[in-house]
């Protein structure tokens, strides 16, 4: 029996991660699911962010479903007790290097985007994010007196595996992969450029490769989306191109993400903890349900369940829009109009 580990954390990540698992139990009822704290929640209950018994839960399953972590609460802690390195820690303890995330408008849902319908319509692209270098990470930081630094690094094999993936996925799909960078200013960059680049002329010829710089990839990406398939960049500037990129879908909510690496998967909305919204009972859940779609594909290896969820998922959207799309439903009531659609069979987007 296939083992799940729900981390809900913080904020609206309680609310979205309930509804992600009653849609989990409804589509997989064999899996087991365990549901452990993580973040704020754990330094509370546990007086860190990332308590050893749920490390050693999350290594042990199958995949591992997370909320949100991080509130104000929290932000005058010590940096290593912030519910935000838990996240870090548990990215790390798994080796989540490569971090997936689809953004895609809905044919149908053009109304949902901000852009003009003619931009919006057709845009689908994979964000393929480093998630375990970088800023982030690097162990060369820190503060003194008035001054304080953090290093981006990267080697070739961190720059290797992650350019690997990329081109993978850009073969599933269209066969274009625009690696982002700032190799006009960043030593790093260069190598990056230069890493990406072997491994495109060593394996991949098949698959077109674009390089741009991230500040002009931005502007475009927002103002022509339709020109990216896979977008491969590294951890800081994915990080801020795919909340960029939540604009054209429509909402923050919509995106959902998967991190994988050799072993246990990690899936979890893009989003945050949300305290503006918090405890109201409004937030999308949608990008937790489509994670959980992420997870039954490349967690459980059950394509056909992770199909039925984003069709659900669609109509949900039609039918039940919540208030950071325009509409009025609750969370509870689109989770439940997503049940709902997943009860009728022959779901379809
Ligand atoms: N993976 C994680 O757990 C992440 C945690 N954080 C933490 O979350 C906290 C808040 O960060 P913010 O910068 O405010 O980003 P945020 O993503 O929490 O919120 C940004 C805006 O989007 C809205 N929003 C986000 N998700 C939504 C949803 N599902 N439905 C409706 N509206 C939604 C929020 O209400 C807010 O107006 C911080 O403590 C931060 O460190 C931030 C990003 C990722
Ligand atoms: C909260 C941070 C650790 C990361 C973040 O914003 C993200 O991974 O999207
Ligand atoms: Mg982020």
């Amino acid at each position: 029996m296939p083992k799940v580990v729900a981390l809900p954390g913080d904020g609206i990540g309680k609310e979205v991660t309930d509804a992600a698992v009653a849609v989990l139990k409804e589509v997989a009822p064999d899996v087991t699911i365990q549901e452990l704290l993580i973040g704020g929640a754990a330094v509370d209950a546990a007086g860190v962010p990332f308590p050893g018994e749920v490390e050693a839960a999350v290594t042990t399953a199958d995949a591992v479903l997370l909320g949100t972590v991080g509130g104000p609460r929290y932000d005058t802690l010590p940096r290593e007790l912030r519910p935000e390195r838990g996240l870090l820690a548990l990215r790390k303890a798994l080796g989540v290097y490569a971090n997936i995330r689809p953004v895609r408008v809905v044919p149908g849902l053009e109304h949902l985007s901000p852009l003009r319908p003619e931009k919006a319509r057709g845009v689908d692209v994979l964000i393929v994010r480093e998630l375990l270098g970088g800023l982030y990470f690097d162990s060369n930081r820190g503060r003194s007196g008035e001054r304080a630094h953090n290093t981006m690094s990267y080697t070739v094999p961190e720059i290797d595996r992650i350019a690997r993936i990329a081109f993978w996925a850009a073969e599933q799909r269209r066969g274009h992969v625009t690696s982002v960078d700032k190799a006009n200013v960043l030593e790093v960059s260069e190598l990056w450029r230069e890493t990406v680049t072997k491994v495109h002329e060593e394996k991949y010829r098949h698959v077109t490769l674009r390089h741009e710089l991230v500040d002009s990839a931005a502007m475009l990406l927002v103002s022509n989306p339709t020109r990216y398939d896979v977008i491969l960049t590294e951890n800081l500037f994915g990080d801020i191109l795919s909340d960029l990129a939540a604009v054209l879908p429509g909402s923050l909510g919509l995106m959902p993400s998967a991190s994988l690496g050799d072993g246990p998967g990690l899936f979890e909305p893009i989003h945050g903890s949300a305290p503006d919204i918090a405890g109201q009972g409004v937030a999308n859940p949608a990008a937790a349900i489509l994670s959980v779609g992420m997870l039954l594909r490349h967690g459980l290896k059950r394509s056909g369940a992770a199909n039925n969820v984003d069709a659900a998922v669609s109509l949900a959207l039609r039918s039940h829009p919540t208030r950071d799309i325009g509409g009025t439903a609750s969370t509870q009531a689109f989770a439940d109009a997503v049940l709902q659609a997943l009860s009728t069979t022959n779901v379809s987007a």
